[in-house]
């Protein structure tokens, strides 16, 4: 197949330059070698320089395009369901529920642009202003309550858990139930083996992340089951996420109870992983930068000084306001954020004097626009003042965490006011010291090793041990 596939090509014309690695194997143990460092991973860095912004490779027995070139990623971006198409490596989408019928789901475009008017009426800034962020304010403050109490935390795992509740709690109405799986630690002994190398094995970690997933999915299942046999008792509120699917189900037999399912997971999924992440690489940079902890803190305590309650929640209109909590999301986007959206090509697609064949995957890059020197000076230091004199147009051309045209994150929104929030009571009200890890791994997924693991305190007790010291 390998063989036939690269002489297939040759007629379409010139591919760009690369190297396709071994038959069948392709580069794909190149690309899964960790690296220990916040900058883009050595497999595309080293290609990237010797190849330039375009090159070609082969993945899971895929060619593959690797792309870190801003107009050639915008261009891809735009071009969904007519030179390109969503689309998932074949073992990740089976692990995460993107194929078959699920598939043929998100091509068709009448659901997929329901589900955007779902998530957005769910999350989005509507929401947000009415009744997510008081909501949001409140889980914010209880959990990092919670978090004293702790000898030592897991800054990743805590955050997980209080982001997966509380999204449980948009889709359901209701809280995880205490009997109900440890959503958070599942979540993440499946991510862990979702960037395996895919060999779905037993004893693999690939093979344990397709178990994790069942357990998941049996509780979304259920919960989807139990809301149809009797709604009033399975939910707590009024209309949640999950009410509205099942209301599309109504008028659109092609959407099954499946889709539902698998959907509600996926969107669980990016849940956990992303902010978690981002923020816990927000925590760990603003420990070693006190200059801007501190200009953060004063942002926060400004925002609180015009205040009459100081004990209500955050308010759209302060939200608004906050700048350098904003820079600093934007840096540790930048710096954390996604290291490859995948597209597949459904026409033949021309780019400067090359050609990519139709059926080739093409893999937009975001950490090469984000670590791009040129745009971003010292681009592996953290420098979230960077932000304020970066023009629209870097902004717009090299700054993409979050995607872009038609399949753009539809949790953006909802994703920077949760890191907002959180920041700022964190920043006002809590200190932490490190007690172990930290370590940063990419394969190419950015993880932290063992963790980042502290000890959180309130700011008054954080001060009254400073003196007695
Ligand atoms: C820091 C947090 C997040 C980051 C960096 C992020 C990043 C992304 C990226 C890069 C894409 C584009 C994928 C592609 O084009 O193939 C995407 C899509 C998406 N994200 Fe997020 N995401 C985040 C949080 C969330 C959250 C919390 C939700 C749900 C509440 C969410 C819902 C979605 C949805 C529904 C899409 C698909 C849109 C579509 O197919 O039209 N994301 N996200």
């Amino acid at each position: 197949c390998w063989v036939f596939r690269c002489r297939k090509t040759i007629c379409y014309g010139k591919l760009p330059p690369g190297s396709m690695g071994v038959p069948i194997i392709g580069e794909t143990i190149q690309f899964f070698i960790p690296s220990k460092s916040i900058d883009m991973p050595w497999f595309m860095k080293t290609r990237l320089k010797r190849y330039g912004p375009v090159f070609k490779t082969s993945l899971a027995g895929r060619p593959v395009v690797v792309s870190s070139d801003a107009d050639f990623n915008n261009f891809i971006l735009q071009q969904e369901g007519k030179l390109v198409e969503l689309w998932y490596m074949d073992s990740f989408a089976e692990l995460i529920g993107q194929n078959g019928e699920m598939k043929d789901s998100i091509k068709a475009g009448h659901i997929h642009k329901h589900l955007k008017k779902t998530v957005a009426e769910c999350f989005g800034a509507e929401r947000l202003k009415g009744i997510l962020f008081p909501e949001l304010d409140q889980t914010v403050k209880r959990a990092l309550d919670s978090w004293t109490k702790h000898k030592s935390l897991e800054v990743k795992h805590a955050l997980s858990t209080m982001i997966l509740n509380f999204t449980w709690k948009v889709f359901f109405g209701r809280d995880p139930e205490k009997s109900e799986i440890n959503l958070s630690e599942t979540f993440a002994n499946f991510t862990q083996g979702l960037m395996s190398f895919p060999l779905n094995l037993p004893g693999t970690a690939f093979h344990k992340c397709a178990q994790n997933r069942k357990k998941i999915v049996k509780l979304i299942r259920d919960t989807v089951e139990r809301r149809q046999t009797s709604p009033a008792v399975s939910r707590a509120t009024g209309n949640d996420f999950l009410d509205c699917l099942i209301d599309y189900k109504k008028t659109d037999s092609s959407f099954t109870d499946n889709i539902i399912v698998n959907t509600i997971f996926a969107l669980l999924l990016a849940t956990s992983e992303t902010i978690p992440t981002t923020l816990t690489l927000a925590i760990m940079y603003l420990a070693d930068n006190p200059s801007v902890l501190h200009e953060l803190e004063e942002e926060s305590n400004r925002m609180i000084s015009g205040r009459e309650n100081k004990e209500s929640g955050i308010t759209w209109k302060e939200y608004k306001s906050m700048t350098l909590t904003m820079h600093v999301i934007n840096e540790s986007l930048r710096m954390g954020g996604a290291i490859g959206i995948l597209r597949r090509t459904i026409e033949d697609v021309h780019i400067r004097e090359y050609v990519i064949p139709k059926g080739w995957t093409i893999a937009v890059i975001p950490a090469a626009l984000h670590m791009d020197p040129d745009v971003y000076r010292d681009p592996l230091t953290f420098n979230p003042w960077r932000w304020e004199d970066l023009g629209a147009t870097s902004k717009a051309r090299h700054f993409i965490p979050f995607g872009g045209g038609m399949r753009s994150c539809g949790g953006a929104d909802f994703s920077k006011a949760l890191m907002a929030v959180f920041l700022h009571h964190f920043v006002t009200n809590y200190r932490w010291t490190k007690i172990k890890g930290g370590e940063i791994v990419r394969t190419p997924v950015l993880s932290f090793g063992d963790g980042y693991h502290v000890k959180v305190f309130k700011k008054a007790k954080m001060k009254e041990m400073e003196e007695d010291r």
